[in-house]
């Protein structure tokens, strides 16, 4: 069903000439923080979508989901219970409706241990590599239990700490295991790759994905290890401002992961997670050709510094409604 919206002045705003008059508008329901649309919607991805017959409209949270639209998708990044039952009841009564993407698959994510789960389940390896996880297990509660921890599931030093909870961003690097007592559960504590300092943000959009290069930690040489103890945090890394795009790197360093490679990982992971809006970060073993990690999984990640996402984007809206 393509909800069937006429253009009128009100719907397409101010300046903008609407799509021919006999185009079936497809209309996108939209629940996101004011930051989120602010890097979004951008203009350009506003007026393109306007140009293929694709209008944005803002969910209004003081009236029932089901009084609105009618939606022919529903793009939703929003935290709390309630708001995932809404949309549970919403995805209920109108299955005619994409809701991208399902509560649950996103809650998935959400856990640090349950995000990289499938990726371990997966144990992607062909001729173009091999992808798997760095060893981690979880700290619940016990921050004392740490050090006896770390020896029994044999995790090698240095350590990186990360909230369980992966909507928290603090990370902290431990060169020993007793220092790890200092922070918070509950934690996911995760063996630290050498990489080269240089990590690969493969954002999917559907079917689509687009690979970025960001600057990431810098390799700890065993050299390093002896001479240094305690835990260090780390404010954002790898944020978009540490864009290494453009950067004049080692070329062994540099060199994107086999396109084949990301294909058939990002294939997997959207059928196995059940989600279609995502990025992964994946690093190479420094000092290897062939080993990946992936360490990271995000839902609806900031599309908006990817260039060309608004061609993607509206690509992949259209290609929604066209399945249908
Ligand atoms: N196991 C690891 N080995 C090496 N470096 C790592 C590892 N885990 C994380 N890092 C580095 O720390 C950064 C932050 O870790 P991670 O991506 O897990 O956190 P995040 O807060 O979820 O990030 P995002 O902003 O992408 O959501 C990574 O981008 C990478 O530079
Ligand atoms: O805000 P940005 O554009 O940086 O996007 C970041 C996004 O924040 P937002 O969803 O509030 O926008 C983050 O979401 P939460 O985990 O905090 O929910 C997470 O997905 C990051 O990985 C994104 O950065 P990227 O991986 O694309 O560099
Ligand atoms: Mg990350
Ligand atoms: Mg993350």
């Amino acid at each position: 069903m393509v909800a069937q919206m006429r253009y009128t002045a009100a719907a397409v705003g101010g300046g903008l000439s609407p799509p021919p008059s006999t185009m079936k508008v497809v209309v996108v329901g939209y629940a996101l923080t004011s930051k989120k649309v602010k890097s979004f919607l951008q203009p350009k991805l506003e007026r393109l979508a306007r140009n293929k017959g694709i209008l944005f409209v803002a969910i209004d949270h003081s009236k029932s989901l089901s009084d609105q639209g009618p939606f022919d998708i529903v793009l939703h990044k929003l935290s709390g219970k309630e708001w995932r039952r809404i949309l549970e009841d919403y995805r209920t009564t109108h299955p005619n409706v994409t809701v991208l993407d399902p509560p649950d698959a996103i809650q998935h994510v959400h856990n640090r241990q349950s995000m990289l789960q499938v990726v371990a389940d997966l144990n992607l390896s062909d001729s173009y590599g091999k992808v798997g996880v760095p060893k981690q297990f979880v700290i619940k509660k016990d921050p004392s239990s740490i050090p006896d921890s770390v020896n029994m599931a044999g995790l090698r030093l240095p350590l990186v700490a990360k909230p369980l909870f992966a909507k928290s961003h603090e990370l902290s690097l431990a060169y020993d295991e007793l220092s790890l007592q200092k922070l918070e559960p509950p934690l996911v504590l995760q063996e630290f790759i050498n990489h080269g300092g240089v990590l690969f943000k493969v954002y999917i959009v559907g079917e689509a994905i687009k690979v970025v290069r960001r600057f990431s930690l810098p390799d700890v040489s065993r050299r390093e290890l002896k001479k240094n103890a305690g835990v260090y945090r780390f404010p954002r890394v790898s944020c978009a401002a540490a864009s290494a795009d453009e950067a004049d790197l080692d070329p062994h360093i540099a060199e994107h992961p086999p396109r084949p490679l990301l294909e058939r990982l990002a294939r997997e992971l959207r059928s196995r997670l059940g989600l279609r809006l995502f990025n992964l970060d994946i690093i190479r073993e420094h000092g290897t050709k062939d080993r990946y990690y992936v360490i990271d999984i995000n839902y609806f990640p900031g599309y908006g510094k990817v260039p060309e996402y608004e061609h993607i984007f509206t690509d992949f809206l259209l290609s929604l409604v066209k399945s249908k």
